[in-house]
């Protein structure tokens, strides 16, 4: 079974509006609302691709019970824990002159809510994936992605992990099978440039030299590059098409990757199915369906290409 893992579900208000002035009363033009985070579009985009999914994490409040039941309208299977205190955070999706996010920290966590997570993680097996994605609320402990990577190698899962920072750099010692940073992620982890394909080779083979099996590093409308644990490099153009929303399309990606992964194995099929996923929910109002998924397919698939 896949299970994600989204320790900071989100409500997404995605709005437009022709103008966006800071200190002044702004109006919308379009308002739409999606439920998100990290792992759960990964769950939603694994689902487009008719693959199971459960989607653990932590829920709050009246925002809470209306993610857990509009995402399980969606098909989706949840084992959410319910906390007691706050809310699941509204993040805001601007999308005026440029796209603006403001994102909530999240509810508070006891101790006590913690252990039940992890009590659920107990009955993982090697036969398991788990994609762990997203911020983290400040009430749990700094190392909580390092103690989910050790339990991970332990119990012989597959990790997959896309986050910033040190969230993600502490996974790397338990070996994660994937990380996927984007451009300005990789560049901020090591504090240095990371423009050319030359010097996002070099960062992304630092993190191979760390403990990351494989390295997908996803450049928005630049594309995608794959560093596999075999040595191969393979890079994705992105797809053609209108921005919409770009929100949940690094999701996407890993998403998609995973569902062709799972099924066949394939580097190259699963960069090619992880570059449709993304720019088919770029062009999407939320994470995208099946049918734009494999229309974006169609065209971007002949695209992939081993440079290494
Ligand atoms: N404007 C776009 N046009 C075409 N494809 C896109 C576009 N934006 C994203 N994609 C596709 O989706 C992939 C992931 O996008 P991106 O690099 O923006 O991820 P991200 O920053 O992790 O996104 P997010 O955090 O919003 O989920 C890209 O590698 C690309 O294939
Ligand atoms: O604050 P985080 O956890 O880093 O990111 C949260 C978030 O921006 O990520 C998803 C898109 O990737 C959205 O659904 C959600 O609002």
């Amino acid at each position: 079974m896949i299970y994600t893992i989204t320790f900071n579900p989100a409500v997404d208000y995605v709005v437009t509006a022709d103008t966006f002035r800071t200190g002044k009363t702004n109006r919308t033009k379009t308002e739409n609302i999606v439920f998100g985070g990290k792992g759960v579009n990964v769950s939603l985009l694994l689902h487009a691709l008719n693959t199971k999914s459960i989607a653990l994490g932590f829920i709050a409040g009246f925002t809470g019970k209306a993610l857990r039941e509009g995402v399980e309208k969606e098909g989706i299977t949840t084992d959410f824990i319910e906390v007691e205190n706050g809310f699941t955070r509204i993040n805001l999706k601007l999308h005026a002159e440029e796209e603006t996010e403001l994102n909530g920290s999240g509810p508070e966590i006891s101790e006590n809510e913690l252990k039940s997570f992890f009590e659920k993680l107990g009955a993982l097996t090697p036969q398991d994936t788990l994609v762990l994605s997203g911020s983290v609320p400040k009430s749990l402990p700094k190392d909580i992605y390092a103690q989910i990577a050790k339990l991970a190698q332990t119990k012989g899962v597959r990790l997959i992990v896309d986050a910033a920072g040190d969230l993600l750099l502490s996974t790397l010692e338990f070996q994660p099978f994937l990380v996927k940073p984007n451009r300005e992620e990789l560049s901020e982890m090591f504090r240095a440039p990371a423009d050319t394909e030359e010097q996002v080779t070099a960062l992304a083979e630092e993190l191979k030299r760390r403990g990351a099996k494989n390295v997908l590093v996803s450049m928005a409308g630049d594309g995608a590059l794959l560093y596999t644990e075999t040595g191969e490099v393979y890079f994705a153009p992105a797809a053609k098409g209108t921005l919409i929303n770009s929100t949940g399309a690094g999701d996407s990606m890993v998403g998609g990757f995973l569902a062709e992964f799972t099924r066949s194995g394939d580097f190259e099929k699963a960069l090619a199915m992880g570059t449709a996923a993304g720019g088919a929910t770029a062009f999407s109002v939320g994470i995208a369906g099946f049918q734009k998924i494999m229309a974006v397919h169609e065209s971007v698939k002949a695209g992939v290409q081993r440079v290494r």
